[in-house]
């Protein structure tokens, strides 16, 4: 009988069978294990952990893991206001009291109260708990799939060197040009989804403020459209765009919606490149350095 695995919650008797690209690893994970698997991050379907241990066969490698769908649209919180008390204790925390939901205003009090006080190093984010109400992970899977940690660089380059990785969620690029769009539906010609999608999450709680992001700047082929897409990306994040420094996240949030940028955001931000880049503190104060150090990274 295959060992327990716990890390997520299996059932006793259940064990985990690992595929990497085409063939079978005969190794099953055990209870004992779990420590050594990090949350890295999700999207609506799968959940993904990222090894943090030093067994060869795992160094530079996630499992991204199937979750099963809990019934009901998968994401939408229920807009639940903050109580006056709430509102009281909070009033002086950007951005807390205004937010649509306690999901975000949960999510705030992360960057703006725990990290200022402690540090960003020693904060994790977590695992957003609307993530977690919209789908479980598939515990009657007996395997999962195990791939090449991409926010690192591959096995044995640059050893020792730092390495920082960009995620961009680019979304749909284009505005539709068919014929079968009808009359009652031209606003699709000239509004991407992207940014209809926009007001519809906000209108349903799902985000705190509009993304400045417009999908079609990033595949414009012009280089300031491009920049202003990298900018605006970087002023409203939400799950479009991440930055991790050696498979730890620096600014956006994992598996979740990020916050627009603030100065303190900015700030851990600016704090965790300088530790691998050579800056200028002065352009850093004034807010400029960080977007140079996107164009450098991105472009
Ligand atoms: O339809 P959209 O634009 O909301 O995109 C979904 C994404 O939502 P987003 O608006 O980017 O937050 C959604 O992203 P999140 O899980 O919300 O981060 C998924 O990527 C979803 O793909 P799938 O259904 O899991 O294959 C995406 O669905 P598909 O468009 O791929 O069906
Ligand atoms: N191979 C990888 N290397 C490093 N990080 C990864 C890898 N695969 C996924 N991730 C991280 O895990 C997150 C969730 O993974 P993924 O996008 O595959 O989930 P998903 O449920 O299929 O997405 P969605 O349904 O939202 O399209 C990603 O946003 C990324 O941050």
């Amino acid at each position: 009988m295959c060992p327990r695995f716990d890390l997520l919650g299996a059932s006793s008797g259940q064990c985990l069978l690992l595929f990497g690209k085409s063939f079978r690893i005969e190794v099953v994970l055990a209870q004992k294990d779990s420590a050594d698997w990090a949350y890295r991050g999700e999207g609506a379907v799968n959940l993904v952990l990222a090894y943090t241990g030093s067994s060869p066969s795992f160094v530079g490698k996630v499992l991204r893991i199937h979750k099963a769908p809990r019934n009901g649209s998968p994401g939408a919180s229920i807009p639940t206001l903050l109580s006056t008390h709430e509102q009281l204790l909070w009033r002086d925390i950007d951005g807390i009291v205004s937010s649509p939901n306690k999901e975000i205003a949960a999510q705030l009090y992360v960057p703006h109260v725990m990290s200022p006080l402690l540090g960003p190093k020693y904060v994790d984010p977590g695992r957003p708990t609307w993530r977690a109400d919209a789908g479980k992970v598939d515990t009657h899977q007996d395997s999962v799939l195990l791939l090449t940690d991409h926010s690192l660089f591959p096995h044995g380059t640059l050893k020792g060197q730092p390495c920082i990785s960009v995620e961009i969620k680019p979304k749909c690029g284009f505005l539709p040009v068919s014929r079968f769009i009808s009359e009652r539906n031209a606003t699709k010609r000239s509004i991407t989804r992207f940014r209809m999608h926009q007001f519809l999450k906000l209108h349903q709680g799902q985000i705190p403020e509009l993304s400045e992001y417009n999908p079609p700047d990033l595949f414009s082929k012009s280089k300031d459209r491009i920049y202003k897409a990298m900018n605006d990306l970087f002023t409203t994040p939400q799950n479009n765009f991440r930055v991790f420094l050696n498979g730890s996240l620096v600014f956006g949030q994992l598996g979740g919606i990020a916050h627009a940028t603030n100065l303190v955001i900015s700030e851990a931000f600016e704090d965790a490149l300088k530790s691998v880049c050579l800056i200028n503190s002065d352009l850093f104060r004034r807010g400029l350095q960080t977007r140079l150090n996107l164009k450098l990274l991105v472009l």
